[in-house]
């Protein structure tokens, strides 16, 4: 199986912007991908990094990298039109992932495979049907869904607390310094944000306060 991790290397995590500024926010991308690639790597699969530019500093995370700066569904479909072997892809904004997670999400044997992620996207995709094209962005699980349907592949959604949880914004952080043990989870611990109980749902600050002055 091919494991395609696709990566904004160019602006990465812009929804991060009023938390991070803009060497924070690569720094953070970059923990998020390195988590990402160590998980698939330990899940018994190879990853392959499908970037939008070359990566920031000469990074070199030992995986094979293509950059094509196209859009991520075209240049994801352009994999998937001339592969001959069953195709994942994982996000790279994934920091929860265990290698166990992933080992159990590419072991189900249907046609597609899809996690929800947080607000409608779609975390990961196990495509084993020659005909199926992605549709990433806006509501991308439903589409995926209808997808399926209509070329007649069986889709069946995967639930994973740790698989579902993307890190785009600012509450998502919660579920990292919560449940996260790798680079991004460090990271974000070494920045100095916390976990706050402000009434209702728990949040994040920084210690120094300088994330409530960015919030102004
Ligand atoms: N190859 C490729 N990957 C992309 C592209 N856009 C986003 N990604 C990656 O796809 C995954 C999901 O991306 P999003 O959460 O939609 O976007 P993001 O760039 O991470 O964050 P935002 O700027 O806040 O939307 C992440 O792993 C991104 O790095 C793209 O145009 N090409
Ligand atoms: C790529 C996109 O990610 P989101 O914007 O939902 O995080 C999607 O899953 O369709």
């Amino acid at each position: 199986m091919r494991v395609l991790v696709p990566f904004d290397a160019a602006e990465p995590k812009t929804r991060l912007s009023d938390v991070f500024d803009r060497r924070e926010r690569a720094e953070f991308a970059y923990a998020m991908l390195e988590d990402v690639l160590e998980a698939v790597r330990e899940s018994g699969e190879e990853p392959e990094l499908l970037a939008t530019a070359p990566l920031a500093d000469e990074r070199d995370f030992s995986v094979p990298v293509a950059v094509d700066d196209r859009p991520l569904s075209p240049a994801i479909n352009d994999v998937l039109a001339g592969a001959d072997e069953p195709v994942a892809v994982v996000m790279a904004d994934l920091a929860l992932a265990r290698p166990i997670d992933l080992r159990r999400l590419v072991d189900v044997d249907e046609e597609v495979v899809a996690v929800p992620g947080r607000g409608g996207g779609t975390n990961a995709l196990v495509i084993r049907h020659p005909e199926f094209r992605v549709d990433y962005h806006g509501v991308s699980f439903r589409d995926h869904r209808e997808i399926a349907a209509r070329i007649g592949a069986e889709f069946t959604a995967f639930d994973s607390h740790r698989l579902a949880t993307d890190v785009d914004e600012r509450s998502d952080l919660v579920e990292l310094l919560l449940h996260g043990e790798g680079h991004a989870a460090d990271w974000l611990d070494a920045a100095g944000f916390r976990l706050a109980e402000t009434g209702g749902r728990v949040t994040v600050q920084r210690t120094d306060g300088s994330d409530s002055e960015r919030l102004k």
